[in-house]
């Protein structure tokens, strides 16, 4: 199956007796459906009812596994089909929440009216103390124009809120930090920035999301050198850092020696451009880049990379390819050479499957649900507010990239991103360096 990316879940009802549900699992995987998490609803005395996610092609793949399952016959029935992805987000993935209870006159005279006014003279008096006594130097912004949603393109800020609420809900869970989702009503590099500019008192540090290149360069370069904060654009360098750590374990695996390969690069915008300029200054041999945007081209050969003349030769050179364009499908099984680590990075669909990968005899295949920048960004963020650093810098996300190697499992090309080890290793080893340059 080419793409399994509609998800769905099935109510099932079986006898509860042994062999049933196996009948259903084969009526789905007969089908080229795919089975997700399974949960037990009901163990009931004569039937048990569960709730299986599957991922199959498209709504007429799914009415086609349904009624498979409907026809096995036995008692066994599918109940109700339920979209639990869409539930999720129901009313929305994040909720400004209070640290404190006010059960008493006295509690609200503390936390609000009168004695916040102390407070609030105190930081008049001396700005560092809201370092202590308000949570901005715990917040960080999550700033989008829209631009380049995922691999989904210009869809606007407000289609993109999902995908910021997510980067919310993984900066609470990994770095206990408060991500604000920032949605802004331009696309105009001068005006991103003057916003930016004016609202970064309430943050510790900004996260910049999905926002298009070329003008994403421009937006960080510029943001970097007039904010006393941290700024980080997560599809440059969140990036960077997780494909970095991936090529060096895959290397280390296949035995192949990182500063001999030259590393294709399929794809040269925000993400693509950012990761050849990692691999570089990492110490490759050289990046054999591709963009069907000659401007984009010209950026990577003004950063030391080279271009090739179509993807095809691209693909028969290299023995390391990443590939971040947003095009579904674009590497085809025939171009993919034996013994190849090829990372497919785009969301929500890569541009070639890792099992199609791995079948026309890649040696490493991943794709962006695997090798993606959760693994970097809440940590990264960790260290540098825990080191109260004014930037993020070459040397913090290099070391970020070498936590996530040393906290990968051997055999496999990155951490488990529901590992909370990795998040704290790769915060210790931002904090680290960054403690050491103040
Ligand atoms: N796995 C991960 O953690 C991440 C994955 N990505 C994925 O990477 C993709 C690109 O994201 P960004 O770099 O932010 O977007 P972008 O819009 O800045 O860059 C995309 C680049 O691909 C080029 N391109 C498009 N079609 C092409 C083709 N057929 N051949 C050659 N070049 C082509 C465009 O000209 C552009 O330069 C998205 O799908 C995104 O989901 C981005 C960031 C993180
Ligand atoms: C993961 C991510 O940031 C992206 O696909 O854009
Ligand atoms: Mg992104």
């Amino acid at each position: 199956m080419e793409s399994a990316e509609f998800m769905r879940n099935l109510i099932v009802e079986t006898p509860s007796s042994p062999g049933n549900f196996a009948k259903v699992a084969l009526a789905i995987g007969s089908l080229e459906g795919d089975i997700g998490d399974i949960q037990t609803i009901k163990i009931g005395t004569l039937s048990t009812i569960r709730d299986v996610s599957i991922h199959c092609k498209d709504e007429e793949h799914l009415i086609s596994i349904v009624e498979a399952i409907n026809q096995i016959g036995d008692g066994i029935t599918v109940h109700a089909v339920t979209d639990d992805v869409l539930q999720a987000h129901e009313g929305g993935k994040v909720h400004m929440k209070s640290r404190m209870e006010i059960r008493s006159l006295g509690d609200l005279r503390r936390v609000y009216t009168p004695g916040v006014a102390n407070v609030c003279e105190m930081i008049k008096e001396d700005p560092e103390q809201a370092n202590y006594f308000t949570g901005i130097s715990n917040s960080v912004a999550i700033v989008t124009d829209g631009t380049a949603i995922l691999g989904l393109g210009d869809i606007g800020p407000v289609a993109g809120m999902p995908v910021m609420e997510g980067k919310s809900v993984l900066f609470d869970q990994f770095a206990d930090i408060s991500g604000v989702p920032i949605l802004l009503s331009t696309t105009d590099p001068d005006e991103i920035v003057q916003t930016v500019k004016n609202i970064y008192q309430g943050f510790g540090g900004i996260l910049l999301e999905d926002i298009g290149s070329p003008h994403c360069f421009e937006v960080e370069e510029r943001l970097k050198k007039e904010l006393p904060i941290p700024v980080m654009h997560d599809d440059q360098h969140g990036t960077a850092v997780v494909t970095l750590a991936s090529i060096i374990s895959a290397c280390r695996q296949a035995g192949v020696k990182l500063s001999d390969s030259v590393v294709g690069q399929i794809g040269l915008g925000a993400a693509g451009l950012a990761i050849s300029r990692m691999l570089m200054a990492y110490g490759v041999k050289g990046v054999l880049g591709i963009d069907r945007d000659d401007a984009a081209c010209q950026r990577l050969v003004e950063h030391g990379g080279t271009i090739a003349k179509s993807l095809e030769e691209l693909m028969e050179t290299c023995d390391i390819v990443v590939a971040t364009t947003g095009v579904a499908g674009l590497i085809k099984p025939e171009m993919v050479r034996k013994g190849q680590v090829i990372l497919a990075l785009s969301n929500p669909n890569a541009e070639i499957e890792p099992a199609v990968a791995l079948k026309a005899g890649a040696a490493f295949a991943a794709d962006g649900r695997l090798v993606n920048n959760i693994l970097g960004f809440p940590g990264i963020f960790r260290g540098a507010l825990n080191a109260q650093a004014k930037e993020i810098t070459y040397p913090m996300l290099i070391a970020a990239a070498l936590a996530i190697v040393d906290s990968t499992k051997s055999g496999d090309l990155v951490p488990h991103p529901l590992d909370p080890t990795v998040h704290e290793n790769v915060a210790a080893a931002v904090e680290r360096v960054a403690s050491e340059s103040l």
